[in-house]
């Protein structure tokens, strides 16, 4: 069968014709725009985030594994504003390189692990484009929050806790364990690959999180670079104590020295992290004991500028804040 744009469109992103286009879609796949119904009663949220083979996932990567995890880190963005996914977009590029039999298997697979997504998460895909390049998978979502209530960078205020959701380090750790596969266990390996390729949005939690958090925001770049835009934008500082640090016995694998400077500043963990005025914690603390939300409180918010961190009291040095492009 051939696999031209068109085809690949109709055989794997439109939705089978036995299944309706989702809630809220007027208009789904195949005019030149889609048309969507928003609730009138929330602010519509708008995000993107693109993921290039060989940048964002190593090249040769299992298809199905990487159309999970792109639309696992855009749900992520999402979460990081405490709102609700509605609708995505998908902008493919594809190689031009590739033959027919590849560029069918690669689809298919990745459309398998996307679609699973998307239902999971009642998220479905309502456009795109698709075209020759580079392998390049751009998503934007739309998501839905009540108005005023979406978490943002920019409420943290001096004396809130520092908290971030389960553990850092894994999607670092998962990086290095696919190609220096000695120092990790069969387990710690699986562990790690479901860790980078499966990440959790921390949706549920950060429903939870709008009537708590005075800011939140998602780590993809690393800790300090991350908690360092919520300070910037919020015109504070941070310490971290190092020794609080959430880490899997996977990601200390290497040694605790390691886990701690991927937890810090190693990126791809997609977990939240999030302020606390203090007289929230009590609520926090009942949500935790409910198990509708796993933290740890890791620092403060203090005056000043910049995130420090500190290891029995010391300032603790790190090797990088975070992942950067350019
Ligand atoms: N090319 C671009 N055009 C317009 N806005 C952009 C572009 N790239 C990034 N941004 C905006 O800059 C901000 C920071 O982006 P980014 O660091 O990618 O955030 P995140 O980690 O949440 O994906 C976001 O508000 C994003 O929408
Ligand atoms: C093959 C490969 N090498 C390195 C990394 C590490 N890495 C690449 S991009 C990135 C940061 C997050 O990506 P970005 O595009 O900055 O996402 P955003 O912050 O916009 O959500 C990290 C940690 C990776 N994920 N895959
Ligand atoms: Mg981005």
């Amino acid at each position: 069968m051939p696999v031209g744009e068109f085809e690949l469109i109709d055989q794997y992103f439109r939705p089978p014709a036995d299944k309706p286009d989702g809630a809220g879609v007027v208009l789904g796949i195949g005019d030149d725009a889609a048309i969507v119904e928003p609730d009138p009663e929330q602010q519509l949220v708008v995000a993107a985030d693109t993921l290039v083979s060989g940048v964002h996932f190593p090249e040769g990567a299992d298809p199905e594994f990487v159309g999970e995890r792109s639309l696992r880190v855009n749900l992520s963005d999402i979460a990081a504003m405490g709102a609700t996914p509605a609708w995505f977009t998908l902008s493919l590029t594809l190689p031009q390189d590739w033959s027919e039999q590849e560029r069918g298997d690669w689809v298919a697979g990745f459309s398998r692990g996307l679609r699973r997504v998307s239902e999971a998460f009642k998220c479905p895909l309502i456009g795109g484009d698709t075209t020759s390049g580079p392998l390049n998978i751009a998503i934007q979502m739309i998501a839905q929050v009540p108005p005023g209530q979406a978490l943002r960078r920019d409420g943290a205020a001096v004396g809130d806790f520092v908290l971030v959701t389960h553990t850092l380090g894994d999607g670092a750790a998962a990086l290095a364990s696919f190609t220096d596969s000695a120092v990790f266990s069969d387990e710690q390996r699986d562990y790690l690959s479901q860790r980078f390729y499966c990440p959790e949005p921390r949706i549920k939690e950060s429903v939870i999180l709008r009537a708590l958090a005075s800011s939140a925001q998602d780590v993809s770049d690393g800790l300090l670079a991350d908690l360092g835009h919520i300070c910037a934008a919020s015109d504070v500082g941070a310490e971290v104590d190092v020794e609080s640090l959430p880490i899997s016995a996977a990601a200390q694998a290497p040694g605790q020295a390691q886990g701690r400077q991927w937890a810090l500043s190693g990126g791809d963990d997609y977990e939240l992290v999030f302020t606390l005025h203090p007289d929230k914690m009590p609520e926090f603390a009942m949500a935790q004991a409910r198990g509708e939300i796993q933290a740890s409180v890791i620092g403060r918010i203090v005056a000043g500028a910049g995130v420090h961190c500190l290891l029995d009291d010391q300032p603790y040095s790190v090797e990088a804040e975070g992942f950067r492009h350019f």
